[in-house]
Formats: C-alpha cells, sequence, structure tokens
C-alpha cells in the first residue's frame, strides 16, 4: 500500500476515514500473555534498547488484532536516560531516576550523547519499517518536555508532582534551561526517528493537566509549538500527534497555537464539545476511557460506538483516552476492535 493509502496516515492528514483507524496507547504490554513471556527474559530497558526485543514487542499487539498504527515499543524516559541520569522500572513503584534539582544537576546533563546512545531504538524502527504489512503506519514518540520534566525532578512517579511544581516555581531560570534542553533533545530525538521509518510521531505529555494557563501556555504549548515547527521544517509530510492530557479546555488553545496536525484527547474530554471549540480544524484522537475496556461487554461496545459514531464524518483516529491497563483481559481489546470496525 503506498504511504498516502495508509488509513492511519489519511485520517492524520485530516481526512474523515470511516471507520476510523485505530490504535490503542500500551497496545503492547502486560495485557498481553506473549508480552509477559518475553518480560521474564530481560529488564525493561534491556527490551527497550535491544532492537530484536523492541521490534517483537512492536509487533504482537499487530499480529493479534491488525491495528492501524504500531507505536514503537519504548519510553518516554528513555531520552533522559540517554543524557546519563540513571533510570531504573521497579515493580508496583514504576521509574525511579536520580532526581535533577539544582542548576549543577542540570549541567551535568549529556544531551550530546542522546543519539550515540539510542542507536539501538533507530535500529528497531529501520526493521519495523521493512517488517509492517503495508497497511500499518509506523508511530514514533517522545514525552514533551513538561512530563520528563516532572520525572526527572521528582526522581519518581508521583500524582501530583509537588516536588517539581515547587522547583519550576522557586527556581524558574534553572527549569526553563532544564526545559530548553529537553525540547531541543525532543525535537531532535523525533527526527531521527522519523529519518528511521516512523510515519507519525506522537508527544506524550501526560502531566500537563497540572499546569495553571500562564505555565501551560509556557511550559506545554510553547515547547511543542518548537518541536512541531522543527520537525515540519524537515519532513513537512509527517504529521504530529499531540497529546496534553488533562489539558481541560486548554487543549483548544494548544491545537491552535502549536501547530500540531493531531490533538489525542484523554478520557475527560467530549469529543465533538472539543471539536466545535476548534477554530483550525485538526483531527481529533481518542478517548475510550481504559476502564470501560478493562470491564468489556456490552457497555464497552456502546461507548466505543458512541464515540465513534460521534466523529463520524469529521477527521478521527479511535483510541482510548490512555493506555490500556495490565489487567484488561485481550479478548476484550478484540471485541473492541470488532466494534468500531463493524459497520
Ligand atoms: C508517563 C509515561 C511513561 N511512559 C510513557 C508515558 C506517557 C503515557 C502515559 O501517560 O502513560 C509512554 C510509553 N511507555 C511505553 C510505551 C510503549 C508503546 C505503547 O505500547 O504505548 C509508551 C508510548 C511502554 C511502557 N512503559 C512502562 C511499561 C511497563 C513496564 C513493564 O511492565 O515491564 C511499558 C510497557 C513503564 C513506565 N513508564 C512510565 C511509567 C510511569 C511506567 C510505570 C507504570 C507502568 O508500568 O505502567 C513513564
Amino acid at each position: 500500500m503506498g504511504h498516502s493509502e495508509k488509513p492511519l496516515l489519511r485520517a492524520l492528514s485530516g481526512e474523515a476515514v470511516w471507520p476510523p483507524p485505530m490504535w490503542l496507547m500500551r497496545q503492547a504490554g502486560r495485557y498481553l500473555p506473549e508480552f509477559r513471556a518475553l518480560r521474564d527474559r530481560a529488564d525493561f530497558l534491556t527490551r527497550c534498547m535491544t532492537p530484536d526485543m523492541a521490534v517483537e514487542i512492536t509487533l504482537q499487539p499487530i499480529r493479534r488484532y491488525a491495528m492501524d498504527g504500531a507505536i514503537l515499543f519504548s519510553d518516554i524516559l528513555v531520552l533522559p536516560w540517554a543524557m546519563g541520569l540513571s533510570l531504573e522500572f521497579i515493580e508496583g513503584r514504576g521509574p525511579v531516576m536520580s532526581p535533577v534539582r539544582s542548576a549543577a544537576d542540570v549541567d551535568r546533563l549529556s544531551p550530546g550523547r542522546v543519539a550515540e546512545v539510542t542507536e539501538p531504538v533507530q535500529e528497531a524502527l529501520r526493521r519495523l519499517a521493512v517488517e509492517l504489512p503495508s497497511e500499518t503506519t509506523l508511530i514514533g514518540f517522545a514525552g514533551a518536555p513538561f512530563t520528563v520534566a516532572c520525572y526527572m525532578v521528582e526522581g519518581e512517579s508521583a500524582r501530583e508532582f509537588p516536588t517539581t511544581r515547587s522547583f519550576m516555581l522557586r527556581e524558574p531560570a534553572v527549569f526553563d534551561r532544564l526545559m530548553a534542553i529537553l525540547t531541543e533533545a525532543t525535537a531532535e530525538m523525533l527526527v531521527r526517528q522519523i529519518a528511521a521509518g516512523a510515519e507519525a510521531v506522537m508527544l506524550f505529555d501526560s502531566w500537563a493537566g497540572l499546569l495553571p494557563p500562564p505555565l501551560f501556555r509556557r511550559h506545554v504549548i510553547e515547547p511543542a509549538r518548537q518541536i512541531a515547527a522543527f520537525i515540519r521544517a524537515r519532513y513537512p509530510d509527517v504529521p504530529l500527534i499531540g497529546f496534553p492530557r488533562l489539558g481541560g479546555v486548554m487543549v483548544a488553545e494548544y491545537a491552535e497555537n502549536t501547530g500540531v496536525d493531531a490533538l489525542a484527547l484523554d478520557g475527560s474530554a467530549d469529543l465533538s464539545v472539543v471539536r466545535g471549540m476548534l477554530k483550525t480544524p485538526v483531527t481529533l484522537q481518542g478517548n475510550l476511557d481504559p476502564l470501560i475496556l478493562k470491564e468489556g461487554g456490552d457497555a464497552m461496545v456502546k461507548a466505543a460506538r458512541s464515540i465513534r459514531d460521534s466523529m463520524r464524518g469529521h477527521p478521527h483516529v479511535f483510541n482510548l483516552g490512555h493506555g490500556v491497563v495490565p489487567q484488561t483481559d485481550p479478548e476484550h481489546v478484540a471485541a473492541l476492535v470488532r466494534a468500531v470496525r463493524d459497520v
């Protein structure tokens, strides 16, 4: 299939495709028995940095469900790790990093090493570009600077990231410097992923919703605008999906002012309402609640169809509002795929 005929790429370039193309955040993950089997063989970072494993894990949900998009198996924290921060994924606790909390800590980062250290990621993309079915779109991604900074300053997962937000308010110059380093490194990393074969890229700003409007503009919209411009200057035809999670009414400003091609929405957003708020049309991606998928059944089919049907005639990519939860029955995902594709 030619590049421009892939359903997901058509939808991301603004076409209303029916039924909508679909893929799921965290579609490769612990809910799949074939993923858990590989998981016992190596730690998380090893799986990300070994092309054979990253390719295999990326392909697992494609084989099972023929999703329209294959998102590279990796993690948003590979970038700060590649800059020299220690990173460990601890069962039950999530990622743990050596925290960045001073100008000296920021100066110690090595953005110059990222290209070389992440070479296995590019290798995995090059292999996937060859191995994927011709109708499947290969998706690269990165964490947005604010969300990555949250993990770097906090040093671990948190619900409210209190240390990060205090640091941002108390040491704005140091925080800005960290954000500038991350913005540049993220843009360059996404361009490398595209050069290696990614046909669309997504920017995950999972914690965007923590910021009040002036800081949302400064630390969410502005970096995304710079990253989008950097990519567009080099690859004008590669779509960028922005995900300012829990951004509330600010998502309209995000869509208008960043230049992203598609806006991914979390489960709290009503797609029709957001569509009505937008002056420049962008493709909307989302947004079934992952817990509705976990429970499955008729209620899930109804909720998925309601989202799908509300976007009929408009550019839409069906997805969840956040990642598949590990307790999800793989059969529920199969039922979701049928619900979205049966017309
Ligand atoms: C905040 C964030 C992270 N990582 C990511 C985000 C943004 C999206 C979101 O908000 O969820 C993004 C991410 N993480 C992963 C992918 C791969 C592609 C995919 O299938 O979506 C993607 C796109 C794999 C992963 N990243 C992680 C796993 C689980 C590790 C394992 O089970 O071995 C996977 C499959 C680990 C991870 N990585 C991260 C956390 C907080 C955790 C621990 C929590 C958890 O386990 O779900 C950071």
